[in-house]
């Protein structure tokens, strides 16, 4: 990150400047940038939000976030708040007084509010490029199904323009995500095996040992499969799968990756099961069932957890099934992708004591404890042939000082500098939803299966994958 020139300068306006994620993520992301040397002196920063406080009250409660003191106090300074109510158009006026010259604008508010402030940036003038850029990022989940996401893309396209807008996912700034395209595309063995000759089957796992906590209101209305899979799991799908691009340039990734999205066939529902937890224990902690959850509705249908089966239609991956799985309050924290390759054509040691090889993977651990690594055969050591499954094992704290990142810097640097490649066009977008509409069409009907809080998800979920003879790779 420190070889990259300073970004331009620009007024970051933070709309829900107290709410989680703006505390959480986002300024400690800016002070981590500070940090790496890489925002200008000039960088100023206005929050918004309608609680009735004053400048030095909006960074006192900024304060708990952070940890790294000098540069907290860098960008600490430079904070300003603003008082009002997204609607109000007479905040919009008084924001446009604030401002000169190149502006982000970054929603960090609830969903329902993404339109709204996009127009209201337009009424007021503000999304005007005439004497800088005026950049809109856009968090997720964006719209809440393939016609509302439609609607959401042609009203924020109403009033800016595709090259300033930013949808952001936020797994697309973890490093080992980005490093997926380096690993395939920056390695000939790679690529040689890259294809339904290899490869089996590749399976994606986000699993999440929290449980909703404090988020019932949001969560309960969004579910597992909205939450986490056309968004998060597809974006990871989407690097394993996409075509090299023919540079490494913005729109050319861009384009690669909206072909695969658009190539996932609608997902079969008799190919899909949800789940959602009951009581049960995390690491040692008693955790209520999701139904007793602050904010959760006790007649909910909503999933904790979802897993199923596509199929991605081109000549690279035609017949290889890919399989999803998300959910909370599971056994532990584990987002990892795994290619398992073919067996051998072969079975040269039928006559041993080996009757069968495991397969050859390669695991991708997203987190925690990044890295990679590549499971295969040798001989074990003795006077008849017997075979043991190893590992080569990459992780990244072996080599580099990965520090604390929250995954966000590389977003906000890429906006301030206006490098849209880890960014959604609206075509990704409502692709990832095309694909999952048939179930979130179905899935308002019955309740979703039974899990123990701290296991591995649903039995489902692993019949799901008996059906085919295969199996998850193991949580953690
Ligand atoms: N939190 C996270 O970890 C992640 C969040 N996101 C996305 O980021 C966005 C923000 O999430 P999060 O920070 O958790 O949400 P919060 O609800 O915590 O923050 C939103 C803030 O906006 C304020 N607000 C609500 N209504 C108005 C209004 N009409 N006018 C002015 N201010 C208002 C809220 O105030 P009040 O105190 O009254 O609620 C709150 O401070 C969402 O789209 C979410 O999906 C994405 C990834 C991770
Ligand atoms: O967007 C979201 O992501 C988080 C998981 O992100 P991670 O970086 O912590 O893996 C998830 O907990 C949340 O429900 C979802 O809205």
């Amino acid at each position: 990150m420190s070889d990259a020139p300073t970004a331009p300068s620009a007024t970051f306006v933070i709309f829900g400047a107290l709410g989680d994620l703006a505390r959480r993520l986002l300024i400690p992301a800016l002070v981590n940038l500070a940090r790496a040397d890489l925002l200008k002196e000039d960088l100023a920063l206005v929050g918004v939000s309608h609680h009735d406080i004053d400048d030095e009250q909006l960074r006192a409660a900024l304060d708990e976030g952070v940890e790294d003191d000098a540069n907290w106090q860098w960008l600490r300074s430079r904070i300003r708040y603003l008082k009002g109510d997204f609607a109000d158009p007479a905040m919009y006026q008084g924001l446009g007084r604030q401002l000169a010259g190149n502006a982000i604008f970054y929603l960090a508010t609830a969903p329902t509010f993404f339109g709204t402030v996009v127009n209201q940036l337009g009424d007021a003038g503000l999304l005007t490029e005439t004497d800088g850029f005026r950049r809109v990022v856009i968090e997720k989940p964006f719209g809440t199904d393939l016609v509302s996401a439609q609607a959401l893309n042609r009203q924020i396209l109403s009033r800016a323009s595709e090259s300033q807008i930013y949808r952001i996912d936020h797994f697309l700034g973890k490093e080992t995500v980005q490093n997926i395209m380096v690993t395939r595309f920056g390695n000939t063995m790679m690529e040689a095996v890259w294809n339904n000759r290899y490869v089996d089957h590749v399976q994606i796992t986000a699993a999440e040992a929290v449980t909703v906590g404090t988020r019932g209101r949001f969560y309960d209305a969004t579910g597992a499969l909205r939450d986490m899979v056309p968004n998060h799991l597809f974006q990871l799908l989407a690097m394993i799968a996409m075509e090299p691009p023919i540079s490494f340039d913005a729109d050319a990734i861009r384009t690669e990756k909206e072909k695969v999205i658009a190539a996932i066939l609608p997902i079969d529902p008799a190919e899909a099961i949800r789940g959602r937890y009951c009581s049960g224990s995390v690491a040692g902690k008693a955790v209520p069932a999701y139904l007793d959850e602050p904010d959760v509705d006790p007649a909910s249908r909503t999933e904790t957890f979802a897993a199923l089966k596509l199929h991605v239609e081109t000549w690279r991956w035609s017949g290889v099934p890919f399989y999803l799985r998300t959910g909370k309050a599971l056994a532990t924290r584990d987002t990892e992708i795994v290619v398992q390759f073919r067996d051998v054509p072969l079975a040269l040691f039928q006559e041993t004591v080996v009757d069968r090889l495991p397969p050859n993977r390669l695991v991708v651990q997203i987190q925690p404890d990044e890295g990679i690594s590549l499971e295969f055969v040798v001989k074990r050591p003795g006077l008849v042939v017997n075979t043991a499954p190893v590992a080569m094992d990459f992780r990244y704290r072996d080599h580099f000082d990965v520090g604390h990142q929250t995954g966000y810097e590389t977003l906000l640097y890429d906006v301030q500098s206006g490098d849209q490649t880890l960014f959604q066009r609206a075509a990704q977008i409502e692709g990832g939803w095309r694909a999952v509409q048939p179930l979130l069409d179905l899935w308002t009907q019955g309740t979703p299966e039974d899990y123990a809080a701290g296991s591995a998800g649903p039995e489902s979920a692993d019949a799901l994958m008996h059906r085919s003879h295969r199996r998850w790779h193991h949580l953690g």
